[in-house]
């Protein structure tokens, strides 16, 4: 007879086998999971997780817009309304032309059991479009904006749906889909974070996820004794969250030697230091160059065209791109080469046989659910801010993120302690997640 894993994951398949990024983050969930179901009774035979599984609400609509050329470009849509059993539905937009319901799905699924972490009250979705930014003019960015929101206004509000930014959506894209937001409804709230400072913005939430995922290793190393001083980094990425996760590395003392686009990888033997950093940030914030423009200014650095960065030894490695960007290869390749510790700020950006092999190695290894959960949780405190119509400072934010990124790993080793002392953060930060939402769900009844 089939366990209860296999014959949930069976059903699964069977209702969304064409979606195999949704059913590599349902695996992952149900593997550590249902055995914890198993043994409680309050939970077994409520099919908590089946609910869970499937979105309250998938929303999917036609984008039409009109580009430089004055020629009509058709994208489509998504907001997938996940779950909302602790708090009105909450994650970023992602513009990119990798989007589909199998990726947006897997991201909102991801966001229940992370928002859930926080601590704070938000419940999970994701959104997004398959409209792809490079290259557009500003203009054409602004008109695609308020074409998508020109649909989505209906379906988000500050007590239903709050969305944010992730891969493609950063501040200027969060401004323009703010502005429609804000003409169509005719009320100023905080439908949606990451607003700039003069709007309803809250200071930090730029750079919360990088900082976020930073402060969870350092909790990491902590249980060893150690501390990200002197150690090598290797990060991916050179967007929103690995800008971030660069500065923070380098303000708690690491060497930094690398950073990525989707064209290959930088890699600066000397170090990718704060005066480098600037420059990087100028590169992809305002100029939108590519990675290897940076050897123009920093020549001893080596541009590695096509590849990702797991192969310069390590001690600390930070996933910080997208999906499935580092593999079982990457992963035996990285432990190889001595590396003690990989925190994910990007969303599952490790393959499951890579986890594995982490998990085999033991050596300490956060899933994104919990090490970048910095964004949304800040995210929740921008909510916060907007509804007491007050801003808190600079420190009062950081101070609240370390304490949230803390409480996480808290809750991690409650959760994910194995018998012999190891920590398995996937487990920890799937069933603490879980509990809180499977609470509210059953004391909300069958809806
Ligand atoms: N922005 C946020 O607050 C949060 C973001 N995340 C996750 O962090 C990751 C990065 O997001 P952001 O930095 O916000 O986006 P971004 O748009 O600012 O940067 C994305 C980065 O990933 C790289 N990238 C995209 N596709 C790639 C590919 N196929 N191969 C290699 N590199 C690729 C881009 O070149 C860029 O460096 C995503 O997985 C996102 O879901 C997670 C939590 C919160
Ligand atoms: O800040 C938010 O609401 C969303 C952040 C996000 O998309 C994520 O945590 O993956």
């Amino acid at each position: 007879m089939k366990n209860n894993i296999d014959a949930f994951l069976d059903l699964v398949k069977e209702r969304n086998g064409h979606e195999p990024e949704f059913l590599q983050a349902v695996e992952e969930v149900a593997e550590t999971v249902i055995p914890y179901i198993v043994k409680h009774d309050i939970y077994y035979g409520k099919n908590i997780l089946l609910r869970m599984v499937e979105p309250e609400r998938l929303i999917s609509f036609r984008i039409s817009w009109v580009d430089d050329q004055g020629e009509i470009q058709v994208n489509r849509g998504y907001r997938v309304q996940m779950n909302s059993a602790i708090g009105p539905y909450k994650g970023g937009l992602r513009f990119h032309p990798t989007v589909n319901a199998s990726i947006l799905k897997f991201l909102a699924f991801e966001q229940v059991f992370k928002n859930s972490l926080t601590t704070l009250p938000m419940g999970g979705g994701k959104g997004g479009s398959d409209f792809d930014p490079k290259g557009k003019s500003d203009n054409e960015i602004m008109r695609f904006c308020h074409a998508f929101m020109s649909e989505l206004f209906r379906h988000i509000g500050p007590n239903t749906d709050v969305p944010a930014g992730d891969i493609g959506v950063g501040g200027r894209e969060i401004g323009f889909l703010f502005g429609m937001y804000k003409k169509l409804r005719n009320e100023f709230t905080g439908v949606l974070t990451g607003k700039g400072m003069s709007w309803g913005g809250s200071l930090i939430r730029p750079e919360a996820t990088g900082y976020g995922t930073v402060y969870f290793a350092e909790k990491m190393l902590s249980t060893k004794g150690d501390d990200l001083k002197n150690k090598n980094v290797v990060v991916s990425g050179s967007g929103n969250v690995a800008q971030f996760a660069v500065e923070k590395s380098l303000q708690l003392g690491a060497k930094v030697l690398t950073m990525s686009d989707s064209s290959g990888y930088i890699y600066d033997v000397d170090g990718i230091d704060t005066e480098k950093l600037a420059h990087v940030m100028e590169l992809k914030n305002v100029k939108r160059a590519r990675i290897s423009e940076y050897l123009k200014k920093y020549p001893n650095a080596e541009f590695v065209e096509g590849k990702t960065p797991w192969g310069v030894k390590c001690d600390i490695a930070l996933p910080c791109a997208t999906q499935n960007e580092l593999n079982e290869n990457d992963a035996n390749t990285l432990l190889g080469n001595g590396c003690i510790c990989v925190s994910e700020g990007a969303n599952m950006p490790s393959t499951k046989d890579a986890i594995t092999a982490f998990h085999k190695a033991k050596i300490l290894f956060a899933p994104g659910k919990a090490s970048n959960a910095g964004g949304v949780a800040t995210s929740g405190l921008e909510m916060t801010q907007n509804s007491l119509r007050f801003n808190w400072t600079r420190e009062e934010v950081d101070n609240k993120l370390k304490e949230i990124m803390s409480n996480i790993h808290d809750s991690c080793i409650e959760y994910g302690k194995d018998e012999d002392g190891y920590i398995d953060y996937v487990k920890g930060a799937n069933i603490a997640g879980f509990v809180k939402v499977a609470d509210a769900m059953l004391a909300q009844g069958i809806v």
